[in-house]
């Protein structure tokens, strides 16, 4: 019977026998690799925590206080073992898992982990897990096969995997989650249409398998999807866990009886309190002991969350309930509960690792073939071994990546290119043959100022959002080492400038042409590089903006703040010598101001003007245009040097903030 016929609705248990003897489902057939190793007993936990305790800061109406989130919580995952963390909203699953994945920030944490019976080492310990986020964050223009198949480039070394083992690793892993037929299908998002959300959240889950990890870590792996994918979720994970002999531990909200059955064992919470960690098959059981029997038909995990919630309805319940998780939290003592020492007894028998040299097919699903499934990199996973994949390769990597994200990425093209056609148009018409007649001196003047003004706005403005995009993905794939800064910084860049430039290039070009401005190739030249190194300067500041700026919404404000302020103080709207000492000095800092006198200067220089009236405001002589506005406090080559000077310091600022605040600060115990 497919397990898919039987809804959640439909199966009621009201005791373990009940509970049990539901028919499997098709990955539970996983045959039985035959044990090597013994039982369970004589295995080494892969992780085990300790009285682990963690405590925030609250703040509550100008007092602060201490809030203890999880009360010295302890217990022990063992490899080919999965265990669900269940507990009511808040109950602090999310907060333990962190710990357990070795992801929190902030806090007083306290306690031990261990891992393989060691302290963990973070460098060794993130490559060795995998933790999969509640949210799917991931390029939606990349493939399914492509989003698995660049982890896979990021994180495993060239070292230690050819070109060949990574692609059949991934095809494998693509097999493992059922993802082969949507391989070539894009993950999109909420305006582009891609996979379902049940084969995002299995796409999730492939990029930290590609990677052979010896645990991994789910945080809701099933929430938003419909029962069925929760339950394909769940299912395949613990087939995956089987045959690869790893650990999988995962929160999960309300699982219903078939996931429920997917766990080895349960860990439930209650407030920040250990209330029961042991065999799922032996929970209801365990609670009818302690005088709460589960009533027949009802779903154990509903039951179980039940149990553990405080009742708000009245005071009278509140009272009742918060005894009852007393009572609950104070009689669970791990050491005394043998099926807490006890650990996994699926079928009786642990399953070994997986053994690449045998072909496991399960739910008619082959898992892994000999040819196809390199052994696990633990042995090879000491202080030694290179963390990453080389510079130059994981450079090439994220810029090749990127290029294909900035590619595919309709709207963002598709406003960038809008925008070159229409200030093309509309400055090139606005400023149409401007002549040499003395009337021209303004519109040359306002023709500069607006080109500075796009090159700034366009820019900063395209390109936070873009950045934006992928800032998320990076601080996901950051806490997990895949790349280091610097590549990741380079490759925006390289990316980015190119797109940036030629579509500036355009207008630009355009324009100079069209208003008929100096036609000598090094006043041209001249003009184009300043413009140039302008746009470089802003993509340094909308990145410098990026990273320190926490949402997308406060940094459009921000960058719309500083380049207002470089056009304000750009040298067109003032005259730049009459300014009050007092706020002078922002002139200097403006970018926009060098590029803006660099180009009047290279135009005006040598041009001469017909004057139509003589009325005594007759200049015959560009120069006397650059006096005039007081734009001669620096020459063309100064300007030019300073705005370099800038292009290297915002880049180098904008890297340096990332790197800084981009670096994830977990607590370690
Ligand atoms: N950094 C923090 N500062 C203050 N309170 C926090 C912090 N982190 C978590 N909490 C609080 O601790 C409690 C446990 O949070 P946690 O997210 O672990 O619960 P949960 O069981 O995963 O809940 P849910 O199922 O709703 O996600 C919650 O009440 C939460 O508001």
């Amino acid at each position: 019977m497919s397990i898919r016929s039987v809804t959640s609705s439909q199966q009621q248990f009201g005791s373990t026998q009940d509970f049990m003897d539901q028919p499997l489902s098709p990955l539970e057939d996983t045959p039985k690799v035959e044990n090597s190793l013994g039982f369970i007993n004589h295995q080494q936990p892969l992780l085990s925590w300790n009285s682990v305790t963690y405590s925030v800061k609250v703040k509550d109406k100008q007092k602060s206080s201490i809030r203890t989130l999880l009360h010295g919580i302890s217990g022990e995952i063992y490899p080919g073992e999965v265990v669900g963390l269940l507990g009511p909203s808040g109950a602090g699953k999310t907060t333990l898992l962190n710990i357990l994945a070795g992801r929190i920030e902030g806090g007083v944490l306290n306690g031990k982990v261990e891992f393989r019976g060691k302290k963990r080492v973070p460098g060794v310990f993130k490559r060795r897990v995998a933790y999969v986020e509640q949210e799917d964050i991931m390029y939606p223009m990349l493939t399914v096969e492509e989003t698995i198949m660049f982890a896979a480039k990021l994180r495993l070394t060239e070292k230690h995997y050819t070109q060949l083992e990574k692609i059949e690793r991934v095809a494998n892993v693509m097999q493992q989650l059922r993802l082969s037929h949507v391989k070539r299908s894009r993950i999109g998002d909420a305006l582009n249409r891609g996979v379902s959300g049940g084969e995002r959240k299995r796409v999730s889950i492939g990029v930290g398998l590609v990677t052979d990890p010896d645990m991994i870590v789910l945080d809701e792996p099933t929430s938003g999807l419909d029962s069925n994918s929760a339950e394909m979720v769940v299912e395949l994970v613990r087939g995956i866990t089987r045959t690869r002999g790893i650990s999988s531990v995962m929160t999960v909200h309300q699982p219903n009886a078939n996931m429920l059955r997917c766990f080895d064992r349960i860990l439930l919470l209650s407030q920040g309190r250990l209330v029961y960690f042991g065999k799922t098959s032996e929970a209801i059981d365990y609670f009818e002991s302690m005088g709460y029997p589960c009533p027949l038909r009802q779903n154990p995990a509903d039951f179980f969350i039940d149990l553990m919630s405080l009742n708000n309805r009245s005071p009278e319940d509140l009272e009742n309930s918060k005894r009852r998780i007393e009572q609950l939290a104070r009689s669970f003592h791990p050491a005394q509960h043998p099926t807490a020492k006890l650990s996994l007894s699926y079928g009786g028998l642990y399953e070994p690792p997986f053994d690449p040299a045998k072909t496991i097919s399960a739910g008619g699903i082959q898992l892994a073939t000999e040819s196809s499934w390199p052994s696990s990199t633990s042995s090879i996973d000491n202080e030694d071994m290179p963390r990453r994949a080389s510079w130059i390769y994981e450079l090439k990597t994220l810029a090749i990546r990127d290029a294909i994200t900035t590619l595919r990425h309709f709207t963002f093209l598709s406003a960038v290119g809008l925008n070159s056609v229409s200030v093309l148009l509309l400055l090139g018409l606005l400023f149409f043959k401007l002549g040499n007649e003395i009337e021209s001196i303004q519109n040359r003047i306002g023709l500069f100022f607006a080109l500075t003004l796009n090159s700034t706005y366009g820019v900063m403005s395209h390109y936070l959002y873009v950045y934006y995009k992928a800032k998320d993905i990076m601080l996901t794939e950051r806490g997990s080492g895949s790349y280091r800064m610097s590549t990741f910084y380079l490759a925006k860049i390289v990316v980015y400038l190119p797109v940036a430039i030629f579509s500036s290039w355009i207008y630009f070009i355009g324009i100079y042409y069209m208003a008929g401005l100096q036609n000598i190739a090094s006043k041209v030249f001249v003009s184009l590089s300043l413009f140039t190194v302008l746009i470089v300067v802003t993509l340094g500041v909308t990145l410098l903006v990026g990273s320190f700026v926490g949402t997308y919404d406060l940094a459009s404000v921000v960058a719309a703040l500083i380049v207002t302020t470089w056009v304000i103080f750009g040298g067109h709207l003032a005259n730049a010598g009459d300014l009050l000492p007092v706020i002078s000095w922002m002139q200097y800092i403006s970018p926009a101001f060098y590029v803006y006198e660099g180009m009047v200067r290279t135009e005006f220089t040598g041009l001469t003007l017909h004057c139509k009236a003589n009325n005594g405001l007759c200049m015959a002589r560009g120069d006397d245009v650059i006096k005039l506005y007081k734009l001669d406090q620096f020459t063309v080559g100064q300007c030019a040097l300073i705005v370099i000077c800038m292009a290297c310091l915002y880049n180098l600022l904008a890297y340096v903030s990332l790197r800084w605040k981009a670096k994830p600060k977990y607590l370690w115990i």
